[in-house]
């Protein structure tokens, strides 16, 4: 396994490894990596030739400045595991390379519409942070393919209009949501989970599968099951901040017509923000 730093070395490997015809995977991460991460690169592995990892702590996605300042880097521990599932290489750039001039100045890639409902409403200029770092990704790694979870529903939804608007000739491979035993999707930020926290934290999960029971038994509205779990996250500890139940397909309101319904739930737990979702096929 090969990590690389630099944007030079970069588009040297990606070079040879069109020219010998191999079909390239990308991966894009943040880091502290975990088995929900893992399940990706399997994806990726099983569909490519050559899997590139990007390990990059974004900041033009960061709408609060402590939260990128405590996001955890974990660069050694991510290698090892990586190596472990003979990923070929990592690309763990410095954001001076990335953003030469800073974020601010730097040219970026919006998404309309979705990139400002849900949690580009909640989170500021978050999306654009995204559809621009990943774009950057595409055109520096060049790959065939490649896989996001689909834990962060409204990013994957992102990612796959601004491939289709763009032109990118690169497959979006959408990987479901790992969870611990209990429940709770597993994400980087679950760390910030005290012990008591972590036992209360899959009653998000739990919340979100009796509102999915709701929906489907048709006997309350969106309206009534979105309050009650409102009140139901509240009771268990955790804070509510944003219930929805959307169209999966458009993300807009979620109408009879619908043929399937996606659940999005994002709470407070302590110092994270834990987020899950639930599609619901009405057909
Ligand atoms: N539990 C999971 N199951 C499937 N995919 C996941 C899971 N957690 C993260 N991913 C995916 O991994 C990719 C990288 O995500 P990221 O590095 O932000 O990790 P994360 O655990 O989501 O961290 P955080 O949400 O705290 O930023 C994204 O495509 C994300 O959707
Ligand atoms: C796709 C991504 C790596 C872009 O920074 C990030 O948003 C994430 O980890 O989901
Ligand atoms: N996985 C989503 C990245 C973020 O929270 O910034």
């Amino acid at each position: 396994m090969l990590i690389i730093e630099t944007l030079p070395l970069l588009r040297q490997h990606i070079r040879r490894l069109r020219q010998e015809g191999k079909r390239i995977a990308l991966v894009p991460t943040m880091g502290n990596l975990h088995d929900g991460h893992m399940k990706l690169v399997e994806e990726a592995k099983a569909r490519a030739d050559v899997v590139v990892v990007s390990i990059f702590v974004n900041p033009m996605q960061f709408d609060r400045a402590d939260d990128l300042a405590r996001y955890p880097r974990t660069l050694q521990e991510d290698c090892e595991k990586l190596k472990k599932h003979h990923v070929d290489f990592v690309f763990s750039p410095a954001p001076a390379d990335i953003y030469p001039k800073g974020t601010e100045e730097a040219t970026y890639v919006d998404v309309p519409g979705i990139s400002t409902m849900l949690e580009g409403a909640s989170r500021p200029g978050h999306f654009r942070g995204v559809s621009t770092i990943v774009s950057k990704l595409f055109n520096l790694v060049q790959p065939d393919i490649a896989c996001f979870g689909e834990k962060d529903f409204q990013q994957l939804a992102l990612i796959r209009k601004m491939v289709a608007d763009m032109g990118y000739d690169i497959e979006v491979v959408g990987v479901p949501i790992v969870r611990a035993k209990d429940g709770l999707a597993l994400s980087s930020r679950n760390g910030y989970l005290t012990a008591d926290q972590r036992k209360i934290a899959p009653g998000l999960s739990k919340v979100m599968n009796s509102m999915a029971e709701q929906l489907v038994a048709k006997a309350l509205t969106a309206e009534e099951i979105i309050a009650l779990a409102e009140q139901a996250l509240n009771d268990k500890g955790l804070r509510a901040d944003d219930v929805q139940i959307r169209d999966a397909d458009t993300l807009l309101e979620y109408t009879d017509a619908s043929k399937r319904a996606v659940i999005l739930v994002a709470a407070w737990l302590g110092q994270a923000r834990l987020i899950d979702n639930k599609v619901i096929d009405l057909a």
